[in-house]
């Protein structure tokens, strides 16, 4: 907290502009320096499938992204265990719903950490912390005359936990062919409920919500799914019914003063955000720089309904609501209901962590659905990651080309800063790209486009390789000073690219960078943002790293992925099956 009082700084010209400038600074170098970034908690009727990590990968790399630009950032995922879809899950189990949630709770917990996941909190819905910051909100609410007891009748899907308007309701037939109403936008089944129960003044809001998305047009990216909001809060919004009376939903937590009714799944899940940060206290200084990560099917739950709990209750909204579309498989959304699902821990286990990311990341697009298939997995892994930049990494650190295991000098005769060394114009264009590079890679992340990014990335790590064969420095002469000079300058340029590489590479595939930038001899002081000055002695300056030794562990990159059929073979001679497809 920062309070700067400017009274009585009149007679001093000039004071009163000072005090504000600097009130300013302080806020920037504090206050902004916060980042808080959430994804949807996962609900724990099934197991956790490729589509949750996918959502968990991309929050986890916003975080180091932060970190790494030096912010204080904090991360949190967990799982959401009320409701009635738990409640029969947990009877169909034959287990009580308490245990049935932290058994299939620590399968998450468990997969994020073994996928390296680097969340500051996990939250569990049914945690005391996350009761009582409910119920103080459901009282907020309440005492503000949001929330009056009421009748709801209409169409609702329990697979979906969601309210739905006659027009997005259509008919269709089941599996034994009898005609049932399913949502049109999930598929879902849905039936008609009539209750008493708890309703949220959801009307009042429509107007405050569309003047924050028309002075906030960057609140929901990608613009698409801004835009298809939009189009939702043309239409009135009906009230909302915030409760199930208990004799259906026994599984929840209870209304304040109300025993008889037990809170709306939605209302209680997404009060995760703000129990994180300790609400009702001491919530502000990071309930400010919140952002969420979501699929596109929770949009209308997060950009509609959470905005308009927050404006009820008085509370900031948050900063920005990313969306990403689904992975397919065979043009069909991954989900546990259709049971198409791929199991990320086997694929991590496959393709290592780092690549399971990498692909998730650069073939991910948010806007849209993007079809999963293995082969996809090792083809690009291979092509990138194998071959493009390990391949770079160890042209230029093979003893046979750096006998010496340093980071070579660089002579500024060969490559001046005026055209006239031996350099030619494709290796300035070269240099150029690669000074930039952490530019496009910041402003692509802030719009959400890692795999702008990583194309961006990639495009460098071409020209480097290009630039490596194109002076071939493993024909040079090395009895010949001049040439032994250019062959210093061409590893000393080529190690600074890969040193820019893989530290801008750090959010997305931690491990790998961690490894590049060990066997560059880079330690880890020297690895955030604020090292990614390029090729200091281009431009006359000192270089901290030239002269010296390289790590010692020469290992490879990233290995290869054999091909489904060198699998297959490989498993019928060691009598193993493979499950990967
Ligand atoms: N196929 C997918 N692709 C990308 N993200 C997904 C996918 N499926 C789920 N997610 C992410 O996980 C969140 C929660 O998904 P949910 O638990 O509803 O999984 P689901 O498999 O779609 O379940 P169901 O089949 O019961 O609807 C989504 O909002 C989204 O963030």
């Amino acid at each position: 907290r920062f309070l700067l009082l400017t009274r009585g700084c009149k007679a001093v010209p000039g004071l009163r502009k000072a005090a504000a400038e600097m009130a300013s600074f302080r806020y920037a170098s504090t206050e902004n320096r916060n980042y808080y970034i959430t994804t949807p908690i996962f609900y724990v009727n099934a197991s956790p499938h490729l589509g949750h990590l996918y959502s968990v990968v991309i929050a986890d790399c916003f975080h180091r992204q932060k970190q790494l630009q030096g912010f204080n950032s904090r991360f949190t995922t967990g799982t959401d265990e009320h409701g009635l879809k738990i409640q029969q899950a947990a009877e169909a189990a034959g287990r009580d719903p308490l245990t049935f949630c932290t058994s299939v709770s620590e399968r998450f917990r468990n997969l994020f950490s073994s996928c390296n996941i680097s969340n500051t909190d996990y939250i569990r819905t049914t945690e005391p912390r996350h009761h009582r910051a409910v119920r103080h909100f459901w009282s907020v609410l309440y005492g503000k005359g949001l929330i009056y007891k009421g009748r709801y009748e209409g169409w609702y899907s329990t697979q979906d936990e969601s309210f739905l308007m006659p027009s997005q309701v259509t008919t269709a037939q089941d599996s034994e062919g009898k005609e049932i109403k399913i949502s049109l936008e999930s598929g879902h089944k849905v039936e008609w409920m009539k209750e008493e129960n708890y309703m949220f003044r959801l009307s009042r809001f429509r107007l405050q919500l569309l003047d924050w998305l028309r002075e906030n047009p960057r609140a929901i990216q990608p613009e698409r799914f801004y835009h298809s909001v939009l189009q939702l809060l043309q239409e009135e919004l009906p009230d909302l019914s915030v409760s199930r009376q208990k004799s259906r939903l026994q599984w929840g937590i209870p209304v304040p003063d109300d025993p008889e009714q037990t809170i709306y799944v939605w209302l209680d899940a997404l009060v995760n955000y703000l129990t994180v940060v300790d609400y009702p206290h001491n919530h502000e200084r990071w309930w400010n720089v919140a952002h969420h990560v979501i699929g596109k099917d929770i949009l209308k739950f997060h950009a509609i309904y959470w905005p308009a709990f927050l404006l009820g209750a008085g509370l900031p909204l948050p900063q920005t609501i990313h969306v990403h579309s689904h992975w397919t498989v065979a043009g069909k959304k991954m989900s546990k209901s259709l049971g198409n699902v791929v199991d990320p821990r086997e694929r991590s286990q496959a393709f290592t962590n780092d690549g399971l990311r990498y692909f998730l990341l650069r073939q991910g697009v948010p806007d849209a659905d993007c079809d999963y298939r293995d082969d996809k997995v090792r083809k690009l892994l291979n092509s990138e990651l194998a071959d493009a930049l390990g391949g770079l990494l160890n042209r230029c650190t093979a003893p046979a080309l750096n006998p010496a295991q340093v980071y070579a000098p660089f002579c500024p005769d060969a490559f001046p800063g005026q055209r006239g060394g031996r350099a030619v114009d494709e290796d300035y264009r070269m240099l150029d790209s690669v000074k930039h590079l952490p530019a496009v890679v910041e402003q692509h992340f802030e719009n959400m486009h890692v795999y702008k990014a990583l194309e961006a990335i990639g495009a460098c790590v071409r020209q480097t390789n290009g630039f490596v064969q194109r002076h071939a420095p493993w024909k040079l002469d090395r009895g010949d000073a001049g040439d032994q000079r250019w062959l210093s300058t061409v590893i000393h340029v080529s190690l600074e690219c890969l040193r820019i590489y893989g530290t801008l590479l750090q959010p997305v595939v931690p491990e790998i960078s961690n490894k590049l930038l060990s066997r560059l001899g880079v330690q880890a002081h020297e690895r955030s943002w604020t090292n990614l000055t390029f090729l200091a002695r281009f431009h006359g300056m000192d270089c901290p790293f030239e002269g010296r030794a390289l790590g010692s562990d020469p290992g490879v990159l990233f290995s290869r992925l054999e091909s489904q059929n060198a699998n297959k073979e490989k498993n019928q001679k060691t009598g193993n099956g493979s499950k990967l497809e």
